[in-house]
């Protein structure tokens, strides 16, 4: 398989507990987007169940236990001339919030909306409010 015809299949988790978000910050010596907030996540193994990947990253990325909701949304792009990315987003639950990070991470917050509208990427932002994500949380936030 030649390098350009790559595609990665990556999940993501919007993880809610006690009416807050979870992000978490990407190393500073990632190869992608080093340094950048982002929601924790990541490839699926080919013949692996979209959702027991998702719940084995979150685990793997947080420590965190997590009960899968509903879906997002999903989107594609490049990460560089390279690379595809076809990345699925949902949002889950659950009832600890106490993170345990992985070396991929160096921090995580758990944040209201205008902390993620402060700290997230413009592209991860567009997507959320193409589905209307941060007019659909509680109003306290
Ligand atoms: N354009 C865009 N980029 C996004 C979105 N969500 C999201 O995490 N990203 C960025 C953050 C990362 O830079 C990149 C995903 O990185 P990656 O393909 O290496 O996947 P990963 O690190 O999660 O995978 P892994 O190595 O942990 O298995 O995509 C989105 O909705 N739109």
């Amino acid at each position: 398989m030649t390098l350009e015809n790559e595609i990665h299949v990556v999940v993501k988790a919007v993880i809610e507990a006690e009416e807050k978000v979870l992000i978490v910050k990407r190393s500073d010596d990632d190869e992608i987007g080093a340094g950048t907030w982002e929601f924790p996540g990541g490839k699926i193994e080919f013949e692996e169940e979209i959702e027991a990947a998702l719940i084995r990253e979150v685990k793997e990325e947080t420590g965190l236990s997590v009960t899968v909701d509903h879906i997002l949304y999903a989107t594609s792009f490049f990460t560089d001339p390279l690379r595809k990315v076809v990345l699925i987003t949902y949002f889950c639950q659950s009832s600890s919030s106490d993170v345990l990070l992985s070396e991929e991470h160096s921090n995580y917050m758990w944040v209201l909306k205008e902390e993620m509208r402060n700290l997230l990427p413009v592209a991860i932002l567009g997507e959320l409010e193409k589905v209307k994500f941060l007019q659909s949380l509680s109003v306290n936030q």
